[in-house]
């Protein structure tokens, strides 16, 4: 079964009341990066050095031309016991032609996640606009999340 939003809320920090929906929360972009170089091999990963995208402060916005891009998100997201977490992009995003790609959020992982953001026709996006929405499902699992992003970008 998956979680009303309120539920949802009470594990993300900080949380405005209009991010709050039916079946989940909306997350907001706090960074978003450039990045490539990175290797994914049998024993391990490496993550490609990242370059921060500037907003362009006439605009107000990330000028985002086509491409690939990571987006962190500003929340501090935790995944009870219990549970398993699914990110989805906004409609509104993905109805201007870009497209948040995610993963799956482990129970037990706490941390300031990133999605991939796939732009296909160019964008402007505010800092700190509401991308995306987090749901969570109960799920039976066993253990928990102890990787190496565990506490990521947590300060
Ligand atoms: O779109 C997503 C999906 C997941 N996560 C977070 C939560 C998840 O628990 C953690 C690790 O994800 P995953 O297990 O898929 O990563 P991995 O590459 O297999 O790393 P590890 O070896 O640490 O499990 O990353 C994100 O930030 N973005």
């Amino acid at each position: 079964m998956f979680r009303a939003g309120p539920f949802v809320a009470d594990h993300v920090r900080p949380v405005d009341p209009e991010q709050v929906q039916p079946n989940g929360l909306d997350l907001t972009a706090e960074a978003i990066f450039e990045t490539g170089g990175g290797r994914i091999g049998r024993d391990g990963e490496r993550i490609g050095e990242r370059d921060p995208v500037d907003p362009d402060p006439d605009a107000d916005a990330w000028r985002l031309s086509p491409g690939g891009y990571i987006l962190r998100y500003g929340e501090r997201i935790h995944i009870p016991e219990g549970h398993v977490g699914f990110v989805y992009p906004r409609s509104s995003l993905m109805r201007n032609a870009a497209m948040l790609h995610t993963a799956v959020w482990d129970a037990g992982y706490e941390g300031r996640g990133e999605g991939l953001l796939a732009v296909h026709e160019g964008i402007d996006i505010e800092p700190d606009a509401r991308v995306a929405q987090l749901v969570l499902a109960e799920a039976s699992h066993e253990g928990t999340y102890d990787g190496s992003y565990q506490g990521e970008n947590i300060e």
